[in-house]
């Protein structure tokens, strides 16, 4: 008799979240920063607004630490939140001193619309959810991430020594934040495992509506959108 392979909870997000992902990674705010062609300007305002969010995305790391139930758990959260603060966010620093804008500066950018709709999502989750609702939120910017650093290398790899924004693929590409997407990956299925289907619809719905803001925030980055007002 064969054996009948139980299909992982990440298994059925990574499955159906495909039509969103391929649309980010066919971004053209991806693609040309994979070519190292992508407009200063536009690279600006998504570090100054990617800095500002990952300060409210940093949170829910913390949020990680009071909703777990034990202590390595606990700790991975910790390591996660401060590989946030200084080696992800180190990147928009060095960035941001490379193009004359200071940290204060940095710190003090305005988020737009996208980008307050996107942190407060994910905060009001964070407020009322359960912790396996809170890593569904938060799944979509690591795992996509991941996803894309490995994209660019393999589409673009070639051409990473002249591409000014090498040093973001490498970020991305990277062991470190390699391992803290595997180990999110690992944590949604044993949070998931035994819930009924009904809660997994839930999760699934925090797992789609993330990976959407992350194309609206690829898309707002793009144009450069503001407050209209
Ligand atoms: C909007 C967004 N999404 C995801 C990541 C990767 N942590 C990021 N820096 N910014």
């Amino acid at each position: 008799m064969g054996t009948v392979k139980i299909k992982k909870f990440t298994e059925r997000l990574f499955e159906n979240v495909q039509p969103i992902w391929e649309k980010n990674h066919n971004h053209p705010f991806v693609q040309e920063l994979g070519r190292g062609q992508l407009a200063e300007e536009k690279f600006i305002h998504y570090m100054k607004q990617d800095y500002v969010y990952l300060i409210d995305y940093a949170k829910l790391f913390a949020v990680g630490v009071l909703k777990a139930q034990d202590l390595h758990t606990m700790g991975k959260f910790a390591q996660i939140l401060d590989e946030t603060l200084n080696v992800e966010m180190e990147l928009h620093r060095q960035f941001a001193a490379e193009f004359g804008i200071s940290r204060k500066q940095l710190e003090a950018t305005k988020p737009t619309p996208v980008n307050l709709a996107y942190t407060r999502y994910m905060l009001n989750v964070a407020q009322n959810g359960s912790l396996a609702e809170v890593v569904a939120c938060l799944l979509p910017c690591a795992w996509d991430y991941w996803e894309i650093g490995k994209l660019l290398r393999k589409q673009y790899g070639n051409q990473i020594q002249t591409n000014r924004y090498a040093k973001w693929i490498e970020t991305y590409d990277s062991e470190t934040f390699a391992q803290g997407a595997k180990w999110l990956i690992q944590l949604m299925d044993e949070l998931a495992e035994g819930k009924p289907e009904r809660e997994l619809a839930i999760l699934e719905e925090h797992f789609q509506m993330t990976s959407k803001y992350e194309y609206l925030f690829w898309d707002m980055n793009y144009y450069k959108q503001e407050w209209p007002i």
